[in-house]
């Protein structure tokens, strides 16, 4: 039987970068043009990556949630999607604070991301260049991607399931790390005893 997995996955950026289109495409395969602003939303999806059965949950948050709540998405999510508009440099430049703030939320070695440039049809309209995007991912220590919400062009899968392979790849390390620790103080323990006995 394969193995499953649970993770929580939080989409951010700034309001109008498409979050909401990128989720429904990735979900549905399909682009809507037209989204209410989003309060919060949260989805189910399962996927089989690298022979793990992977479930999600996806929280797509709003772009204009408050200081307050968007401390506990944080809080509540094991990867995070920073999603900016390479059509709207200010949505770039949001995205270094949004990490900070992350890593002040769940402590650095606790961040695990990916950085999405949304709205690669519109390349008459480009602010931010790929190079830019690319740099700014390796300051973040993170896997980038260019893609379309709109034309699905940029392969829009590719960030969630890389993002659940990271988490799990983390949360697998972890694993490993605590039970050395304990194996560690067992030996130690068993020392003590042993001299004690002696
Ligand atoms: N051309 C183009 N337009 C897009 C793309 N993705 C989203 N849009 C448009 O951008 C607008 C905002 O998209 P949303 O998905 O609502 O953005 P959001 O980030 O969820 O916004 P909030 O819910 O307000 O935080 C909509 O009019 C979308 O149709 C894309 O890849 N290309």
């Amino acid at each position: 039987m394969a193995k499953s997995a649970e993770v929580k996955l939080a989409v951010f950026g700034r309001a109008g970068v498409g979050k909401s289109a990128l989720v429904v495409r990735f979900l549905t395969k399909r682009f809507i043009w037209e989204y209410d602003p989003t309060l919060e939303s949260t989805y189910r999806h399962q996927a089989n990556i690298d022979d793990e059965v992977v479930s999600m949950e996806i929280l797509d948050t709003a772009g204009q949630e408050d200081m307050l709540q968007r401390e506990g998405h944080m809080r509540w999510g094991d990867g995070f999607v920073i999603v900016y508009d390479i059509t709207d440099r200010g949505s770039f430049e949001d995205v270094a604070p949004l990490k900070s703030l992350l890593e002040e939320v769940k402590k650095p070695k606790n961040v695990t991301l990916v950085l999405v440039g949304n709205k690669a049809d519109l390349e008459h309209a480009r602010q931010v260049s790929t190079e830019e995007g690319e740099r700014l991912a390796a300051e973040l220590s993170c896997a980038f991607y260019e893609c379309s919400a709109c034309t699905g062009e940029g392969c829009v899968s590719e960030p969630f399931h890389e993002l659940c392979r990271e988490v799990r790849r983390r949360a697998v390390q972890g694993k490993a790390r605590r039970r050395s620790s304990t194996t560690h103080v067992k030996q130690a323990i068993n020392k003590m005893l042993t001299k004690i006995s002696s």
